[in-house]
């Protein structure tokens, strides 16, 4: 093939390479139950109310991986964007699974966060051996498939009506659409001495566990 060819062959952005690169791992994490049953509005309250724990307990690591993207910063701009993201993870979000849990008619299965450990044990691993570019990484693939997922439902499901419909609306919004496109901007700036095996394995391994969280509330 000529260098040509393969220039052609490579999408222009390393965030929309990634994506490319994963996406039969992105499809599945889109048809997986979880998104399927909130989508349609069947999902069961003994489901929801082991969500509202695993997510609840997610939204700590999330918080967790933008400290560690504020002490591993680049540039002030980065330093500034992540410091927000661990303000309103820690205060708005934090309020939404305080409010939604005493609301919701049955309370969690005991162990519903240790079943989902996954993803966060995932998340910090890599955060730990990657640093900002790691946490970007797998912050563009969580956030990715939330924007898409929650967009979907948000516009043509029948997610039902109170804190699932609020949820859903927060990551179908034009606030957290940005956050991604901040995110995906990011992906492309990291520099380009990190193999790509590490940005696939950080992006595709966070979609995997994301799968993972997400049955757990069925097992
Ligand atoms: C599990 C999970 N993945 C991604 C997001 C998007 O931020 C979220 N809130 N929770």
């Amino acid at each position: 093939m000529s260098e040509r060819a393969e220039e052609t062959a490579r999408p222009a952005s390393r965030s929309a390479w990634l994506l490319d690169a994963c996406a039969a791992t992105m499809e599945r994490a889109l048809g997986m139950r979880f998104v399927e049953e909130v989508t349609a509005g069947t999902i069961g309250d003994a489901a929801y109310a082991d969500y509202l724990a695993i997510e609840e307990s997610f939204v700590e690591t999330a918080a967790r991986l933008h400290g560690l993207a504020v002490w591993d910063a680049p540039d002030r701009t980065a330093l500034e964007r992540n410091a927000r993201a661990v303000h309103a993870l820690t205060t708005e979000q934090a309020d939404y699974f305080r409010t939604a849990r005493a609301a919701w008619p049955v309370p969690a299965r005991p162990d519903a966060a240790g079943r989902a450990a996954v993803l966060s044990e995932f998340a910090l691993a890599a955060a730990r051996e990657g640093g900002y570019r790691a946490v970007m990484t797998v912050l563009f693939a969580a956030e990715s498939l939330y924007s898409t997922w929650c967009t979907r439902a948000h516009e043509r499901g029948d997610v039902p009506a109170g804190p699932i419909a609020d949820w859903v609306s927060l990551h179908a919004g034009a606030e957290f659409r940005a956050g991604v496109t901040a995110l995906a901007a990011q992906v492309d700036a990291l520099p380009a001495d990190i193999p790509d095996e590490h940005l696939i394995r950080w992006f595709g391994g966070m979609l995997e566990a994301e799968i993972a969280f997400h049955d757990a509330v069925y097992r």
